[in-house]
């Protein structure tokens, strides 16, 4: 079956979007996900993203990562897939309900309310979230926070400075963490501005991480550091990010289609 798709990023976090709201695809599994994303023997991306119909919103968006897991969110998606639906959507993701809006060359996303319970991280065993008693090397005293996926936020002198492609890996697998988590390290530059690079979960190293940004800046003003909306600056590019009275996560930024293409099924089933 020959199947088109749309090569998509947000601040070079990018995405193979397949778009199975019309028309039915064969069964996405962890291996075809993987085969997809893989940068040399396949299309190549960070997360494949498979849109499909839904019961509860105007569409659902599911994730996997490029190691072939299926996750709850992805915000950098989320405003890829406002680009291309074309207009504001409700969007069932498995993290929650999302609402995207397309705009002037990227997209608005409320993604909803943080979670900072110990149970809903989720870790494996009680402890504070704001500042936990852990460490590993250089990396200490971190906050945890949900945003529809596992994040873990520490902050440190110089982001840029830390070998993350070592720690990263280390702490996405630690056994603290019961579904791996994404790894956050911030330098809070001023009341409304971080620095973040972001060591993800199920894909490593990234040019930017949507969901990273909003768990990062909302640990961030936990911790008083910053303002209630500040600006993050990723590897990739820049996102504002606001928390509202409301208790919710509204994040803006670009998004872009790079390519459209299309690829035989079978050959990554
Ligand atoms: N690696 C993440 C999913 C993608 C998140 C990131 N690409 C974003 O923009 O939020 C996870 O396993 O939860």
């Amino acid at each position: 079956m020959r199947v088109p798709f749309v090569k998509m990023h947000g601040l070079g976090n990018d995405f193979v979007v397949l778009d199975a709201r019309g028309e039915r695809l064969p069964t996405m599994t962890p291996s075809t996900a993987a085969a997809l994303a893989n940068r040399r023997t396949g299309i190549g991306c960070d997360q494949v993203i498979l849109l499909e119909p839904s019961e509860a919103a105007d569409f659902r968006m599911r994730i996997f990562n490029s190691d072939g897991g299926e996750v709850e969110a992805c915000g950098n998606a989320s405003r890829a897939v406002a680009l291309l639906h074309g207009a504001e959507a409700l969007v069932e993701t498995a993290g929650g309900t999302i609402r995207v809006q397309p705009a002037n060359g990227g997209a608005r996303v409320d993604m909803g309310v943080p979670r900072f319970g110990w149970e809903d991280i989720p870790l494996a065993y009680a402890m504070d979230t704001l500042t936990m008693p852990v460490g590993w090397e250089a990396l200490e005293s971190p906050s945890a926070v949900n945003v529809g996926n596992p994040h873990v936020v520490f902050f440190v002198e110089d982001c840029d400075a830390l070998p993350l492609e070592a720690l990263g890996p280390r702490i996405e697998r630690d056994p603290l963490f019961p579904e791996r988590v994404n790894v956050n390290v911030a330098t809070v530059e001023s009341r409304r501005r971080i620095r973040l690079r972001v060591w993800e979960r199920g894909a490593g190293l990234t040019r930017a991480c949507g969901t990273g940004a909003c768990a990062t800046a909302v640990a961030a003003m936990r911790r008083r550091l910053v303002e209630r909306e500040v600006e993050v600056q990723l590897p990739g590019g820049v996102l504002t990010i606001a928390w509202g009275e409301d208790g919710r996560i509204t994040m803006a930024g670009p998004a872009a289609e790079a390519y459209r293409g299309s690829f035989e099924w079978d050959d990554f089933a």
